[in-house]
Parts: C-alpha cells; structure tokens; sequence
C-alpha cells in the first residue's frame, strides 16, 4: 500500500438536501472521531468497530456548532480505497458540513482532489483502471443498458476479457521465442497454421471489442437523428410531432429554419437526439448558407438521417441531389403531406406520413425503434469498450496484430516477436497493469471531487 496524505471530501453534493456525507481516506482517517463524542463521553478509537454505523455528536468547537451525525469506519484493507476510511453522514446543510469540513483540515487531513478517491483504489489494487472507469461511466449512463454495461464493466468483465487477450498473447510470444532460441529445429512450419489461428482469434476478439464501443457509447450518450430535406418539405412541423409540441417554427415560407434546432427523447429506451436542420436549397443569402452548411455537416455526422420529401408536388433537382447525398448514410426516406395528395410524386420512400396531421408518425416510430434496439442488442453481449481510450488503444492492438498475421512466415520471427510485445504492452495501458502518470491524468481528471 502507498503512504499518502490522508484526505476528505464530500461523497454527496454540497448543497441543502437531508443528508450531506464525507468521506476520510488515509492511515490519519480515524482521528475524526476526536471531532466526536457519544453519550457525552469522548471516543476511545480502540472501541471503534469496523463496517458499523453508529450515532454520535460531532462538535465543531471554533463556530460552536453541533450535529447529530451516523459514522462508520472501513479498516483498511477492507475499504473502497483500501485504506483506512471514515464517512460521516451530517444533516444535510453546506454551512454547518463547510465547518465540519474546516474542522477535519485543521487534524492534518487534506481536501481530496477530484479522482483521488478512485486513484487510490487503483493504486492499491482494489481496482483496474477500466473499472475506475466504469465507476464514472455508471454516473453518467443515460439509458438503462448504459448503466447495466457500466456495471458490467465494474464488475470486471472488460478486465477479464482483455486479461484473457494478454494470456494468448503471452503464449504466442513464448512459442516464438523459443523459435528464435532454438532456429534448428524444424518446427516453425508446424507453429505457423496455430500462431495464425491464435491471430485470428484475437482478431475477431479485438474487433468485437471495437465495435461494442460505437454500440456503448450509442446505448450510453444517445443516437443523433437528423432531419434533412429541402425547405418547407415539413420537417420542423415532423420535429413538433416527435416532441408533440410546437418547438419548431413552421411556416409555409422556405427558408423558416435557419439554425438547427436539438431536442432529446427517448425512443426504446435508447436516448436520441433529434436535430432539425436548415432546408437544404442554393441560396444567395448569407445567413441561410451558413445554416445550410451546418445542415450538411450534421447529415454527415448523424447516425440516423430523416430524409423528408413533399410527395404532394413533384420532386425537383433538389430533393434529387439530397437523395443522392445522403445515399451512403443510415436514412429512412419519409413521404410527407399524405394528407393531401393521393397522387405520390415518389414511390420509393420507406414511409408516407403527414407531419401536419400525425399519419403514420407511430409507424414512423416503430421504424425507429427497431433501428436503435440494433444498438440496443450489440451491448447486451458483456464487455464492451467503454472509453475513448480503451477504442483507440484496441484500434492499435488490432492493426499490431494484423501486421503480424500478416507477416508470419515471411518476416524474421524476432521481428514479429517485437510487436508482439508491443501489443501486450498496450494491453496493460488499458488495465493500468503498466502505467504511467500521464496514464492516471488522463483517467483521472475528468472525475469529480468526492470519487
Ligand atoms: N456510502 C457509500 N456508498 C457507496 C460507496 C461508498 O464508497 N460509500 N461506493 C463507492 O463508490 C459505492 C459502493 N462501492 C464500494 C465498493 C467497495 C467498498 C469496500 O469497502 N470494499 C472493501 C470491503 C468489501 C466487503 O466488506 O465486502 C474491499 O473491497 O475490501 C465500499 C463501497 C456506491 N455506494
Ligand atoms: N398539408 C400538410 N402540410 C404540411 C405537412 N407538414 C408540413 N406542412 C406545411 O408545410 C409548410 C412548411 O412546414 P415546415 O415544417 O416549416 O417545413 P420545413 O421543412 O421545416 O421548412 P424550412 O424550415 O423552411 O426548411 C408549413 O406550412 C406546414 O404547415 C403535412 O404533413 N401536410
Ligand atoms: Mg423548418
């Protein structure tokens, strides 16, 4: 275990709500309790009784205040952090905690930084790096499948995947170096068909691991669903009849939207953010070009694309050219203005709808749902990449190991043998089995104070 400072900070926002905790980490944690008394004596800390919760009073001598507080120590090891914890649960105002807090400084303890916490459960091998990043992930999850993701990963299960990458790896790496140690004897060509094989197992490991990241971070953050078309074709009225409100301004002006405008719902449990974009036309006005620029650049960021037509009036040079556009994205072509026409001026659309009068917007909505429970269904599998780290270290690995499936048998063996190792070391960057500080920083600073 490392010897550091012992720190505090609140576990729970610093704001007037019913209860406010702190939490003291470090080999000093259970000097707090000279802050309390019981039953109006002094606290002997040889009575203090690991994982029980029990009342006291917690005197803060200089402001003379007092609280009724429950506290309870976790001896380390046995601990989140795993040092010597103490969390103290007072009512829940921020002047009184403030002094509390004030009163715990002056015993040589130290306010914790954002992070620490977690740092020194990794640090202490309570937790790997990717499920101190879990840890943040389950806070922010947006969806009931990001969270159970999250979870999974705290668990342990990214861990235990990429642990199981890096044995493979590792055997691989002894089987070559014994090719390089022992070069007369005539095995490599019967290790060849099973080093490939190892290659492509890990492949399609790393590669499942890739794309559960899209499906992740989908499942997690939410889909962005872009409505395009040309102008006035309805698609701030489909905006209002998604959110079931007039959110949008709908105008039989072209031209009525010019900056897009973002709302989020959900839809099949997946959060989803819908933008309604500028209509898509030449224009010699400054201010719709801009718009319209902005249109183009969300069409091809978008993981869903909206594309609305006015099927009442004839389609015109462009619709076509939005239609041709948008032909590599993931969209659903939607007829609008059904209401008035009998006579569609385009039969290939996925759906015919009136955004005015609410057609087949339910319709609209089952398609939708079954394109997000794709994303849905992906993450159900159990570890998945869940950071923009773990994505981008895994790209690595797997270019590594094509290179390498790639060159067995044409290349020296000690030269594979280096990237080899290579790709085991980036493993360990995930899990923080190696690690450096600009590692931890990365990992770190974007967590709150009090984690
Ligand atoms: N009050 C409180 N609630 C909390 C946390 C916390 O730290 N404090 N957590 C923090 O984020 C989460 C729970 N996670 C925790 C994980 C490990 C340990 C812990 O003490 N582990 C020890 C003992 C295990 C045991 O007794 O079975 C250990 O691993 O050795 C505590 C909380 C969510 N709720
Ligand atoms: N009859 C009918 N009219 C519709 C329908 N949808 C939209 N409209 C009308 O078409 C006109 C344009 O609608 P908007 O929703 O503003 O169209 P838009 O595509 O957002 O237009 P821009 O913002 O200019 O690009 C308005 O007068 C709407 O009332 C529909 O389903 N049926
Ligand atoms: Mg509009």
């Amino acid at each position: 275990m490392i010897n550091a400072d012992t720190i505090a900070a609140p576990i729970t926002p610093l704001v007037t709500s019913p209860v406010i905790t702190l939490r003291i980490s470090g080999s000093d944690a259970l000097k707090v309790y000279s802050l309390m008394e019981k039953g109006g004596k002094s606290i002997n800390i040889s009575d203090i009784k690991s994982n029980y919760v029990s009342l006291y009073r917690f005197n803060i001598k200089k402001e003379n205040l007092h609280d009724d507080v429950l506290a309870v120590f976790f001896k380390a090891p046995h601990s989140f952090t795993g040092e010597d914890v103490v969390e103290i649960s007072f009512h829940g105002n921020p002047v009184l905690v403030n002094a509390a807090l004030s009163a715990i400084y002056s015993l040589n303890i130290r306010p914790a930084e954002g992070g620490e916490f977690s740092k020194r459960a990794f640090l202490n091998g309570k937790i790997d790096l990717t499920q101190a990043e879990s840890i943040q992930e389950l806070i922010y999850a947006k969806s009931i499948e990001g969270i159970n993701s999250a979870y999974n990963q705290l668990q342990g299960s990214l861990k235990y995947e990429l642990d199981s990458i890096k044995n493979r790896l590792l055997k691989m790496k002894a089987v070559m170096e014994a090719k390089i140690d022992f070069p007369d004897e005539d095995t490599v060509d019967e290790e060849l068909p099973v080093l490939k094989q190892d290659c492509e197992n890990i492949l399609s490991v790393t590669g499942c691991l890739i794309s559960s990241y899209k499906s992740y971070r989908n499942a997690n953050r939410g889909l962005e669903i872009v409505i395009a078309g040309k102008p006035n074709v309805g698609k701030s009225s489909l905006m209002n009849a998604f959110l079931k409100e007039e959110r949008a301004i709908v105008s039989d002006t072209p031209g009525t939207t010019r900056d897009f405008i973002k709302e989020s719902l959900y839809i099949g449990g997946i959060p989803v953010h819908l933008t309604d974009t500028a209509g898509i036309r030449l224009s010699d006005e400054n201010i719709e070009q801009i718009g319209i620029g902005k249109s183009r650049q969300k069409i091809e960021t978008a993981d869903i694309v909206l594309l609305l037509l006015d099927v009442s009036i004839p389609l015109t040079e462009e619709d076509y050219n939005i239609l041709e556009d948008t032909k590599n994205s993931n969209r659903i072509i939607i007829g609008n203005k059904l209401d008035i026409t009998d006579n569609k001026s385009y039969d290939k659309a996925d759906i015919y709808i009136s955004a005015k009068t609410g057609i087949n917007i339910d319709e609209l909505l089952e398609i939708l749902r079954e394109k997000t429970s794709l994303y849905d269904n992906e993450i159900k599998s159990n570890a998945a990449a869940i950071t923009e780290r773990h994505h981008n270290i895994l790209i690595n690995i797997k270019e590594i190991i094509e290179k390498i499936n790639l060159s067995l048998g044409i290349y020296p063996i000690d030269m594979l043998c280096i990237d080899l190792e290579r790709a085991i070391n980036l493993l360990s960057e995930i899990t923080g089995d190696n690690y450096t500080e600009k590692v931890l920083d990365i990992v770190f600073s974007s967590f709150c104070i009090g984690k």
